[in-house]
This record gives structure tokens, C-alpha cells and sequence, in this order.
């Protein structure tokens, strides 16, 4: 996908609010429900943050972020608003490159390579990992070529009809298109659009995937799937989520990280551990609806 696409989806991603006291009540019960935590060896390192730091021309919004991403795993970003999330994701596959305004210090390692170093094409970084945007965004095209688009575009080779139907399969939408390949991707549902967006994210196979806040404009139903999905995606890629919702967090993540104003990682732990026994005290007011 050209740098100018890749903008273009971004911008599609509007600036919802939600009011996160709302779910912080369901919190503590649905933490049991988290996924494996802790029962699973552990796992390599694939992104690891060293001091990164974000300014938006002078307005800082991400202070020195240092952290270890593992491998297969689903890790949760959850904060306020404006803390910084999504510019943290945003710095992983070098999105803020196409920010004017953003300005990146510190040290981002992809497998040990640094992504800012001057010999990384931020367009071929971008192939290793991927991303799904808040709002589904699927191109005015059919299905199949809406999946096999990421492929076109990097000149893969491979049987495309294999591929389109696997990554269909792995983003569980397939049984519900696999007689419509050809109709538009804007005639389906929003969580059907969305898990559309999903395969067509993995279809080229990145390493990472990265996910900002995917399932926020669906409904219920179609939010479980999204959260289904994700713990199975685990399997194949590193997903790195942001969500306003702590209850999501809890049900689907390993690890999370509180980011809380100021651009500040304040705490970055197990999920289980985050949300029954924080070590920081500002994570306890925050996932306990004292403030946010
Ligand atoms: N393109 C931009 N230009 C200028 N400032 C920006 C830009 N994008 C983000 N910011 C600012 O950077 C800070 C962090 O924003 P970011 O979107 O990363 O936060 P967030 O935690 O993901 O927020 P939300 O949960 O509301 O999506 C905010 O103060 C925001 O206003």
C-alpha cells in the first residue's frame, strides 16, 4: 500500500470518546475470564521500545516509553484519552512518518533492527506489520480483491485464491462470503467490514499486527467476534490492541500498558496482575474509575 493509502486510512479513524468509568465496573469480574495468563512459557521479544519520546511540534505526547512486546502474544494498550496510545502504536510501523507535525527520539527495535534507522523503508516495515484501524475501512472493491489488494501491491507471488481464502478463514469471516467473493466489501456489515479489514491485513503475513481500537464502532455481538478472533490471531501474530475498554483488555489480553496523561507509561505488566493487584497506585485510581 502507496504511503498516501496508508494516510488515508489513518485519517479514517476519527477521535471517538468514551466515558471509561462506565466500563470499570465489570472490570475486576471479567479479569478470571483473561486469556491463559501465565500458563504459557515465555515468550521472545519482537518490538522493544527504548525511551521513546513523540512531540507534535513543541506539545510532547509520548515521554520516554520503554517496553518489551512478546511474541504470539495480545498486548493492550489502555490509558485517558490523549494519552498517548495510538502514537505509540503509530510509532511501531512508523505511521508518524506521514505526520508532519510528529517528531520521534528514541530507539524502536523490530526483531533487533531498528525501525528509524536511515537504511529501513518505512513502506517495506509496514509489510511485516500490519494495522487495523477503529473505523472499518474497506475499499470500494469486491471481497476477494479487497483481500488480495495487500498482495497486488507488493507484488507477492502465491496462489492468490488459496491465500484470499485462508485469510478469510483466519479472520472467521469466510463461511459467511464464500459465496459472494465478488460483491462489494461495502455491502457487508460493519463487524463483517471490519473482520474484512482484518484479512486483508493478514494476508500479506506480517509478523505484528496492529489493531486501534478495532471493534469500537461495532455492536456487541459483532465486538465478541472482533475479541474471539483476536485471541486467535495470537496464535499466529503479535497483536499489539489500543482500547478504551478495560473490560476488553482483561478478557483479551496477556500483557497491558497504562499510559496515563502526560504520555506517561506508567505501568506494564500481565494483564491479570495490571488489574487485580497494580503495582502503582495511579493504575488502581484509573482501572478502579477514581479518575480517567
Ligand atoms: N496529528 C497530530 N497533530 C497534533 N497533535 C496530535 C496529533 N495526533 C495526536 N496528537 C496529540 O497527541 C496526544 C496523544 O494523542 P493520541 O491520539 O496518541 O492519544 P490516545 O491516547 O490514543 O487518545 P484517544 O484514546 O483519545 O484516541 C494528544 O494530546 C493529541 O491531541
Amino acid at each position: 500500500m502507496s504511503d498516501k493509502e496508508t494516510q488515508t486510512m489513518a485519517e479514517s479513524t476519527g477521535g471517538e470518546t468514551e466515558d471509561p468509568s462506565a466500563d470499570d465496573m465489570l472490570v475486576q469480574t471479567d479479569v478470571s475470564e483473561s486469556v491463559e495468563q501465565g500458563r504459557r512459557p515465555p515468550a521472545e521479544t519482537v518490538i522493544r521500545a527504548e525511551d521513546i519520546s513523540v512531540y507534535y511540534n513543541d506539545v510532547q505526547a509520548l515521554d520516554g516509553i520503554s517496553m518489551e512486546i512478546p511474541e504470539n502474544r495480545v498486548t493492550a494498550m489502555i490509558g485517558p484519552s490523549g494519552c498517548g496510545k495510538s502514537t505509540f502504536l503509530r510509532c511501531v510501523n512508523r505511521m508518524n512518518d506521514l505526520v508532519d507535525a510528529a517528531r520521534v527520539e528514541g530507539n524502536l527495535y523490530l526483531r533487533g533492527k531498528n525501525v528509524y534507522d536511515d537504511d529501513v523503508d518505512p513502506v517495506a516495515l509496514r509489510r511485516r506489520v500490519g494495522m487495523v484501524f477503529q473505523k472499518p475501512n474497506p475499499f470500494p472493491k469486491s471481497i476477494y480483491d479487497n483481500v488480495a489488494y495487500g498482495l497486488e501491491i507488493q507484488n507477492k507471488e502465491g496462489d492468490y485464491d488459496a491465500i484470499v481464502e485462508e485469510s478469510l478463514k483466519r479472520a472467521a469471516l469466510w463461511d459467511e462470503v464464500k459465496d459472494k467473493l465478488d460483491e462489494s466489501g461495502l455491502d457487508l456489515s460493519g463487524g463483517q467490514q471490519q473482520r474484512l479489514c482484518i484479512a486483508r491485513a493478514i494476508a500479506p503475513d506480517p509478523e505484528v499486527l496492529l489493531m486501534d481500537e478495532p471493534a469500537s464502532a461495532l455492536d456487541p455481538i459483532a465486538t465478541s467476534k472482533i475479541e474471539d478472533l483476536i485471541a486467535d490471531l495470537a496464535e499466529e501474530y503479535t497483536v499489539v490492541i489500543v482500547t478504551h475498554n478495560m473490560q476488553q483488555a482483561a478478557r483479551i489480553s496477556d500483557k497491558t500498558a497504562v499510559f496515563l496523561t502526560g504520555g506517561e507509561l506508567v505501568e506494564f505488566d500481565d494483564t491479570q496482575k495490571i488489574f487485580e493487584n497494580p503495582a502503582s497506585q495511579r493504575v488502581e485510581d484509573y482501572i478502579t474509575g477514581k479518575f480517567g
